[in-house]
């Protein structure tokens, strides 16, 4: 049996002062989880999160990092940097880091590669545009995504590797993928993974789904045998919805 995992990624949101109340309202909102619940505040506040959480089994993770160790990089952040405060998953290939900053495939492999060597688990983001959807497009575009960025990798890689199919339609407009489309992509994913790697590898990795999710759907979307919990963007900006949407996660 797959663990669920709640996950919220909280983009650029929350100032030190901010990220310190909502870990404390979450550390009392959430006494308990059947499913593994993680946080990612942003860079700036994730050492003292991480601080904070110390002795909570509610974990944090970084929103990103960059693909070399050490270096000429000027406002970036290394595996190393985020290992040595306690952080050891990482978020790679956010939409809005693929539309706003040119995170391509390649970039996003690179970065895999990277992860993967510090020693890190990574909660890797892929899923289709409206259009892409509107047309058809969205098996191929999400199998492309995935082949490009991580059918490199060796099989016992995938034991360190967790999905996130956020479909960029459904990210921060309050439109939900129905549960239907999530467990059909979510299975279309598996079989991919079983085509090219092993029915065990498939059924062993986690999937996610992402896109406004909020306490009202949670339960409905995370009991579709193929989605094992979400990453949650806004509504993990509030203890008590956050806290409704990892109860949903069983
Ligand atoms: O992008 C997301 C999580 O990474 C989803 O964001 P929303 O939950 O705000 O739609």
């Amino acid at each position: 049996m797959r663990r669920k995992i709640v996950a919220g990624n909280w983009k650029m949101n929350k100032n030190r002062e901010e990220t310190a109340q909502l870990i404390s309202e979450l550390k009392t909102a959430i006494k308990k989880s059947d499913a593994e619940v993680i946080i990612a505040p942003t860079f700036v506040n994730l050492a003292e999160s991480a601080g904070k959480l110390k002795g909570s089994f509610i974990q944090v993770a970084a929103q990103n990092m960059h693909f070399a160790e050490s270096g000429a990089y000027t406002g970036e952040i290394s595996a190393d940097m985020l290992k040595s405060i306690g952080v050891s998953t990482v978020i790679l290939g956010h939409s809005e880091r693929r539309a706003y900053f040119g995170e391509d495939d390649s970039l996003l492999a690179k970065k895999v590669d990277a992860a993967l060597k510090a020693g890190m688990r990574i909660i890797f983001c892929f899923g289709e545009e409206l259009e892409q959807r509107k047309s058809g497009e969205h098996f191929k575009v999400v199998e492309s995504q995935l082949k490009n960025a991580l059918f490199h990798l060796k099989a016992a890689s995938w034991k360190h590797i967790v999905l996130a199919y956020e479909p960029v339609w459904a990210i921060g407009t309050g439109e939900t993928a129905s549960p239907e489309q999530a467990q059909e992509m979510h299975a279309f994913i598996r079989k991919t993974i079983a085509r090219t790697y092993s029915d065990d590898i498939a059924q062993g990795v986690t999937i996610l789904y992402g896109g406004s999710v909020k306490p009202g759907n949670a339960e409905e979307i995370f009991s579709k045998v193929d989605v094992d919990g979400g990453l949650i963007g806004g509504a993990s900006l509030v203890a008590a919805d956050f806290a409704a949407i990892v109860a949903a996660a069983r």
